[in-house]
């Protein structure tokens, strides 16, 4: 018999749990069909969080949240720091939220933002994302910049991409901060850095 579309509807909204293990560290990440790889962590996300220098003291930003596997790892590494996830999709915000508590973490909290808009003056260590494969040159653009500014001198701006964007990435991240290390290049993605 074919299920109905209500059930189906209903389970859809379902939050799932998802048990992982990053870097040698367990977490445990409430998620939903709807956000971003809701059944394991991304790919691109895991190669990553191999290149993060992370102190106990950092502030650190994680731009494009989802439901908070990168910002919630960061958060964990840098206890006296505050981590702040920002994400312009509000089930993801809601997400990430409850994992942070999920987690028993207490320095860090989800803002919903349409890229950096909801931050003020906050600068950062580490600023650190995952980057929306759709997002467009333009706002690719104003990542950087944000970045640039809400970074603290000396702090470190890291992204993966899929290996599509890894001359723009050369190109603007030369243009705007001056430097541009290629930390790795996968089969599929690509970690590229810059420190101010
Ligand atoms: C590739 S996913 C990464 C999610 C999460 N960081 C992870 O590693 O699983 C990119 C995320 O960026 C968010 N996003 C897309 N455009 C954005 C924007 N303009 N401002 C803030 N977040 C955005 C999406 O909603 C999505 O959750």
């Amino acid at each position: 018999m074919c299920p109905s579309p209500i059930a189906e509807a209903v389970k859809i909204r379902q939050p799932l749990l998802l048990k992982a293990d990053l870097q040698g560290t367990p977490f445990q990440f409430e998620t939903s069909f709807g956000v971003f790889s809701p059944k394991e962590i991304d790919e691109g996300t895991r190669l990553l969080l191999n290149y993060l220098e992370i102190e106990e003291d950092f502030d650190c930003l994680d731009l494009g949240c989802g439901y908070g596997p990168i910002g919630i790892y960061m958060a964990a590494k840098s206890p006296q720091g505050r981590t702040l996830l920002l994400d312009k999709d509000f089930v993801a915000v809601d997400h990430a939220n409850a994992n942070i508590k999920l987690n028993n973490l207490k320095n860090a909290k989800a803002l919903l933002s349409n890229g950096m808009s909801a931050l003020k003056d906050e600068k950062f260590d580490l600023i650190v994302s995952n980057i929306p494969a759709k997002v467009g040159n333009e706002m690719l653009y104003l990542f950087l910049y944000d970045a640039f500014y809400h970074l603290k001198p000396g702090g470190k701006f890291v992204v993966v991409t899929v290996n599509g964007l890894r001359h723009f990435c050369k190109r603007t991240f030369n243009e705007v901060f001056g430097n541009y290390k290629k930390e790795k290049q996968g089969k599929t993605y690509t970690v590229s850095s810059a420190t101010k």
